[in-house]
Protein backbone atom coordinates (compact mmCIF):
# COMPACT_ATOMS: atom_id res chain seq x y z
CA UNK A 1 0.00 0.00 0.00
CA UNK A 2 1.50 3.75 -0.60
CA UNK A 3 2.06 5.65 2.25
CA UNK A 4 4.44 8.65 3.48
CA UNK A 5 4.83 7.37 7.15
CA UNK A 6 8.84 6.90 7.35
CA UNK A 7 11.67 7.70 9.95
CA UNK A 8 13.69 10.60 8.57
CA UNK A 9 16.81 9.12 8.71
CA UNK A 10 15.73 6.66 6.09
CA UNK A 11 17.52 6.76 3.00
CA UNK A 12 14.40 7.40 0.57
CA UNK A 13 12.22 9.23 3.13
CA UNK A 14 9.51 10.95 1.43
CA UNK A 15 10.36 14.76 0.69
CA UNK A 16 7.58 15.77 2.50
CA UNK A 17 8.61 13.77 5.58
CA UNK A 18 11.94 14.86 5.51
CA UNK A 19 11.06 18.68 5.21
CA UNK A 20 8.93 18.47 8.37
CA UNK A 21 11.72 16.53 10.32
CA UNK A 22 13.82 19.36 8.83
CA UNK A 23 12.07 21.87 10.42
CA UNK A 24 11.44 19.80 13.95
CA UNK A 25 14.60 17.50 14.88
CA UNK A 26 17.34 19.18 16.85
CA UNK A 27 20.16 17.42 18.01
CA UNK A 28 23.15 17.98 20.21
CA UNK A 29 26.57 16.45 18.82
CA UNK A 30 26.37 13.55 21.06
CA UNK A 31 22.97 12.63 19.27
CA UNK A 32 24.42 12.86 16.32
CA UNK A 33 27.61 10.79 17.42
CA UNK A 34 24.77 7.98 18.34
CA UNK A 35 22.67 8.40 15.34
CA UNK A 36 25.97 8.04 13.14
CA UNK A 37 27.04 5.17 15.73
CA UNK A 38 23.76 3.37 15.73
CA UNK A 39 23.00 3.54 12.14
CA UNK A 40 26.34 2.19 11.18
CA UNK A 41 27.53 -0.19 13.54
CA UNK A 42 24.76 -1.58 15.74
CA UNK A 43 23.17 -4.00 14.33
CA UNK A 44 19.04 -3.86 13.41
CA UNK A 45 20.09 0.40 13.28
CA UNK A 46 16.33 1.15 11.70
CA UNK A 47 15.18 0.53 15.66
CA UNK A 48 16.89 3.29 16.45
CA UNK A 49 13.96 6.08 17.70
CA UNK A 50 13.31 8.91 14.98
CA UNK A 51 14.94 12.37 15.93
CA UNK A 52 11.85 14.11 15.03
CA UNK A 53 10.16 11.78 17.49
CA UNK A 54 12.59 12.39 20.56
CA UNK A 55 12.46 16.34 19.67
CA UNK A 56 8.83 16.02 19.80
CA UNK A 57 9.07 14.15 23.25
CA UNK A 58 11.67 16.58 24.25
CA UNK A 59 9.32 19.71 23.87
CA UNK A 60 6.48 17.87 26.32
CA UNK A 61 9.12 17.24 29.22
CA UNK A 62 10.40 20.96 28.89
CA UNK A 63 7.08 22.67 28.44
CA UNK A 64 6.08 21.14 31.58
CA UNK A 65 9.11 20.81 33.68
CA UNK A 66 8.94 16.74 33.61
CA UNK A 67 11.32 15.07 35.92
CA UNK A 68 10.42 11.17 35.76
CA UNK A 69 10.65 9.55 32.88
CA UNK A 70 9.93 5.78 31.83
CA UNK A 71 11.63 5.13 28.61
CA UNK A 72 10.55 1.25 27.35
CA UNK A 73 12.90 -0.29 24.99
CA UNK A 74 16.78 1.16 25.34
CA UNK A 75 18.41 0.11 22.13
CA UNK A 76 21.49 1.78 22.11
CA UNK A 77 20.11 4.53 23.94
CA UNK A 78 18.88 7.17 21.60
CA UNK A 79 15.67 7.61 23.46
CA UNK A 80 17.22 7.94 27.13
CA UNK A 81 19.52 10.58 25.77
CA UNK A 82 16.62 12.91 24.58
CA UNK A 83 15.04 12.56 27.86
CA UNK A 84 18.14 12.97 30.01
CA UNK A 85 18.72 15.95 27.72
CA UNK A 86 15.21 17.49 29.04
CA UNK A 87 15.19 16.86 32.35
CA UNK A 88 16.78 18.89 34.82
CA UNK A 89 19.41 17.97 36.62
CA UNK A 90 17.68 16.33 39.85
CA UNK A 91 15.52 14.41 36.83
CA UNK A 92 15.38 10.53 36.34
CA UNK A 93 15.24 8.33 33.01
CA UNK A 94 14.51 4.94 33.89
CA UNK A 95 15.23 3.34 30.90
CA UNK A 96 14.20 -0.93 30.30
CA UNK A 97 15.38 -3.31 28.00
CA UNK A 98 15.14 -7.32 28.09
CA UNK A 99 18.81 -6.93 26.90
CA UNK A 100 21.44 -4.17 27.41
CA UNK A 101 24.35 -5.70 25.62
CA UNK A 102 23.56 -2.59 22.62
CA UNK A 103 23.76 0.12 25.36
CA UNK A 104 26.85 -0.73 26.79
CA UNK A 105 28.32 -1.40 23.56
CA UNK A 106 27.87 1.51 21.17
CA UNK A 107 25.53 3.91 24.00
CA UNK A 108 27.21 4.04 26.71
CA UNK A 109 30.49 5.17 25.03
CA UNK A 110 29.50 7.69 23.82
CA UNK A 111 26.59 8.76 26.33
CA UNK A 112 29.30 9.02 29.38
CA UNK A 113 31.06 11.68 27.86
CA UNK A 114 28.61 13.94 29.13
CA UNK A 115 28.73 12.48 32.79
CA UNK A 116 26.09 15.25 33.59
CA UNK A 117 23.52 13.60 31.57
CA UNK A 118 24.83 9.90 31.72
CA UNK A 119 24.20 9.97 35.41
CA UNK A 120 20.29 10.88 34.91
CA UNK A 121 19.89 7.86 32.92
CA UNK A 122 18.87 4.34 35.09
CA UNK A 123 19.36 1.37 32.93
CA UNK A 124 16.84 -1.28 33.62
CA UNK A 125 17.83 -4.67 32.41
CA UNK A 126 14.77 -7.41 31.96
CA UNK A 127 11.55 -8.35 30.44
CA UNK A 128 10.09 -4.38 30.85
CA UNK A 129 6.20 -5.93 31.64
CA UNK A 130 8.01 -7.13 35.00
CA UNK A 131 9.89 -4.01 35.49
CA UNK A 132 7.11 -1.64 35.68
CA UNK A 133 4.78 -4.03 37.55
CA UNK A 134 8.00 -3.69 40.02
CA UNK A 135 7.67 -0.03 40.27
CA UNK A 136 3.76 -0.30 40.73
CA UNK A 137 4.36 -2.69 43.46
CA UNK A 138 7.19 -0.43 44.86
CA UNK A 139 4.24 2.05 45.20
CA UNK A 140 5.54 4.67 42.43
CA UNK A 141 1.96 4.93 40.88
CA UNK A 142 1.23 8.55 39.62
CA UNK A 143 5.12 9.78 40.22
CA UNK A 144 6.30 9.94 36.50
CA UNK A 145 6.15 12.34 33.90
CA UNK A 146 6.50 11.17 30.89
CA UNK A 147 6.82 8.16 29.01
CA UNK A 148 7.87 6.57 25.75
CA UNK A 149 6.93 3.69 24.46
CA UNK A 150 9.16 1.69 22.09
CA UNK A 151 9.99 -1.98 22.94
CA UNK A 152 8.24 -5.53 21.84
CA UNK A 153 5.32 -4.50 19.41
CA UNK A 154 3.18 -7.50 21.26
CA UNK A 155 3.21 -5.65 24.82
CA UNK A 156 2.09 -2.34 23.84
CA UNK A 157 -1.14 -2.86 25.25
CA UNK A 158 0.62 -3.60 28.51
CA UNK A 159 3.32 -0.89 28.41
CA UNK A 160 0.41 1.46 28.11
CA UNK A 161 -2.06 0.37 31.15
CA UNK A 162 1.20 0.43 33.40
CA UNK A 163 1.98 3.83 32.17
CA UNK A 164 -1.56 5.21 32.85
CA UNK A 165 -1.30 4.13 36.01
CA UNK A 166 2.69 5.12 36.72
CA UNK A 167 2.30 8.44 35.32
CA UNK A 168 0.97 11.84 37.04
CA UNK A 169 -2.18 13.30 36.23
CA UNK A 170 -1.08 15.95 33.11
CA UNK A 171 1.77 13.47 32.45
CA UNK A 172 2.01 12.09 28.81
CA UNK A 173 2.65 9.21 26.78
CA UNK A 174 4.50 9.02 23.59
CA UNK A 175 4.00 5.43 21.92
CA UNK A 176 6.13 4.50 18.72
CA UNK A 177 5.87 2.51 16.10
CA UNK A 178 2.22 3.55 15.78
CA UNK A 179 1.28 3.30 11.95
CA UNK A 180 3.96 0.53 11.58
CA UNK A 181 4.91 2.16 7.92
CA UNK A 182 1.02 2.69 7.25
CA UNK A 183 0.47 -1.54 7.55
CA UNK A 184 -1.75 -0.57 10.76
CA UNK A 185 -4.18 0.65 7.74
CA UNK A 186 -4.50 -2.54 5.99
CA UNK A 187 -6.54 -5.62 7.53
CA UNK A 188 -4.69 -7.93 5.58
CA UNK A 189 -1.34 -6.38 7.45
CA UNK A 190 -2.84 -7.07 10.59
CA UNK A 191 -3.16 -10.68 10.35
CA UNK A 192 0.50 -10.01 11.85
CA UNK A 193 0.77 -10.54 15.09
CA UNK A 194 2.50 -7.28 15.88
CA UNK A 195 0.73 -5.18 14.10
CA UNK A 196 -2.06 -6.49 15.29
CA UNK A 197 -1.02 -5.41 18.71
CA UNK A 198 -0.29 -1.85 17.50
CA UNK A 199 -3.48 -1.19 15.95
CA UNK A 200 -5.19 -2.93 19.50
CA UNK A 201 -3.55 -0.05 21.12
CA UNK A 202 -4.52 2.57 18.99
CA UNK A 203 -8.04 1.53 19.42
CA UNK A 204 -7.36 1.09 23.22
CA UNK A 205 -6.18 4.54 23.67
CA UNK A 206 -8.74 6.30 21.48
CA UNK A 207 -11.17 4.77 23.50
CA UNK A 208 -9.62 5.36 26.88
CA UNK A 209 -11.76 7.33 29.15
CA UNK A 210 -8.61 8.70 31.32
CA UNK A 211 -6.74 9.93 28.76
CA UNK A 212 -7.00 12.24 25.60
CA UNK A 213 -5.24 11.60 22.74
CA UNK A 214 -3.62 12.10 19.15
CA UNK A 215 -2.76 10.06 16.50
CA UNK A 216 0.02 11.42 14.73
CA UNK A 217 1.93 10.38 11.58
CA UNK A 218 5.63 11.63 12.39
CA UNK A 219 7.92 9.17 12.70
CA UNK A 220 6.94 5.64 12.52
CA UNK A 221 3.35 6.62 13.59
CA UNK A 222 3.44 8.56 17.32
CA UNK A 223 0.22 7.90 19.62
CA UNK A 224 0.08 10.81 22.06
CA UNK A 225 -1.73 10.32 25.13
CA UNK A 226 -2.74 12.91 28.09
CA UNK A 227 -3.49 11.94 30.90
CA UNK A 228 -6.71 13.45 32.49
C1 LIG B 1 13.03 -0.16 18.73
S1 LIG B 1 14.23 -0.61 19.93
C2 LIG B 1 14.26 0.81 21.00
C3 LIG B 1 14.82 2.04 20.34
C4 LIG B 1 15.14 3.19 21.27
N1 LIG B 1 13.99 3.59 22.04
C5 LIG B 1 15.67 4.38 20.48
O1 LIG B 1 15.09 5.48 20.58
O2 LIG B 1 16.64 4.22 19.74
C6 LIG B 1 13.37 -1.82 20.85
C7 LIG B 1 14.12 -2.42 22.03
O3 LIG B 1 13.17 -3.17 22.79
C8 LIG B 1 13.86 -4.24 23.40
N2 LIG B 1 12.91 -5.28 23.84
C9 LIG B 1 12.38 -6.29 23.11
N3 LIG B 1 11.58 -7.04 23.89
C10 LIG B 1 11.60 -6.49 25.13
C11 LIG B 1 10.98 -6.80 26.37
N4 LIG B 1 10.17 -7.85 26.49
N5 LIG B 1 11.24 -6.02 27.43
C12 LIG B 1 12.07 -4.95 27.32
N6 LIG B 1 12.69 -4.62 26.17
C13 LIG B 1 12.47 -5.37 25.10
C14 LIG B 1 14.85 -4.70 22.34
O4 LIG B 1 15.93 -5.40 22.94
C15 LIG B 1 15.25 -3.39 21.67
O5 LIG B 1 16.49 -2.92 22.17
Amino acid sequence: MSSVVAKSYNKNADPVVAYCSEHTAILTPLQVELQKETLTNAPMGGMLGAPEVLTFGQHFIQSFGGKRVLDIGTYTGASALAWALAVPDDGEVYTFDIDHTNYKKYGVPILSKDQKTFAKIKPVEGAAVDSLDKLIADGQSGTFDFAFIDADKTSYPAYYEKCVTLLRSGGVILVDNSLRGGKVADPKCREDPSNAAIHATNDIIFQDQRTRSALLNLGDGTHVAFKK
